[in-house]
């Protein structure tokens, strides 16, 4: 479970990116994140792996109060946790296979990532993560011979091979287009469903969001304004989130 008690986040400068969050995801939820730009919803996703620090409140994942936590176990914490970017972030010099174990694997000997040299159940592994988001055909392949779809399901792929029991997903559709975007959401869907690991989506495809999602997180200026499931999103609901800041001007 993830649970936000009372969480502020406020950016070195003094922006106050989150403002009294609570929020409850149990394991095996697929929310999707949904707000203008500039709303806090990556602000929100990136506290959850402690790539941001809170400045107040309590954020616990599973037993991990992850405000409290330091140094080594950080790490550790964030191998638990799947994280996805519209970027993908991946070596596309190298193979798919070999992308895919590279990460799922930190704790290697340097040598082993450097020469390529992967023990048998690291490959194995990695070769079922292929399977399950369908791209096994390709594990031979240099990553740059991929389009942006088939890319993301590699970075998919990778977080999978890992075993999370979370993924984190910051606009992972936006560079895609509409047809593929489908595609990868279905993955993510499929992945959600078959593994129960809970999914958190930032998209600005509210469309998407709300064929995809079971819950819809709406924030508005670091706040949530709806918080419920994606079938009881209204177009007053959408007006809550997206026009609030007009309604203020
Ligand atoms: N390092 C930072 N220092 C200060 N303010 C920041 C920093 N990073 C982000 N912000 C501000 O925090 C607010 C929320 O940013 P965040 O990236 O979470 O928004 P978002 O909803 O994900 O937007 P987008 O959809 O454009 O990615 C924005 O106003 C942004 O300018």
């Amino acid at each position: 479970m993830i649970k936000f008690d009372n969480v502020q986040m406020v950016y070195p400068n003094g922006y106050v990116g989150l403002k009294d969050i609570n929020l409850e995801i149990e394991q095996g939820e697929f929310v999707a994140i949904i707000g203008l730009s500039g709303a806090g919803k990556s602000t929100l996703i990136r506290c959850v792996n402690r790539m941001h620090d809170i400045s107040s409140g309590t954020l616990m994942v599973n037993d991990t109060n992850v405000g409290k936590i330091k140094g080594k176990e950080i790490r550790a914490f964030r191998r638990q946790i799947g994280m996805i970017f519209q970027s993908f972030n991946l070596i596309t010099r190298a193979t798919v296979l070999k992308n895919v174990m590279i990460s799922s694997v930190p704790e290697l000997p340097w040598w082993r990532r450097v020469f390529g040299i992967f023990p048998e159940d690291v490959k194995v592994t990695a070769l079922e993560s292929l399977d399950n988001v369908g791209i096994l055909d390709k594990a031979f392949v240099r990553v740059d011979q991929l389009s942006g779809g088939q890319q993301q399901r590699v970075a998919l792929a990778r977080t999978l091979a890992s075993h999370p029991e979370v993924i984190l997903a910051d606009e992972p559709v936006a560079a895609l287009d509409p047809v593929t975007a489908k595609t990868v959401m279905g993955d993510f869907k499929r992945i959600n469903k078959d593994l129960n690991i809970s999914v958190l989506i930032n998209i600005h495809h509210v469309d998407l969001a709300l064929e995809y999602a079971d819950r819809v997180i709406g924030i508005r200026q670091g706040q949530i304004v709806y918080d419920g499931p994606s079938k009881d999103v209204t177009e007053d609901v959408l007006s809550t989130i997206y026009d609030g800041d007009k309604k203020g001007e």
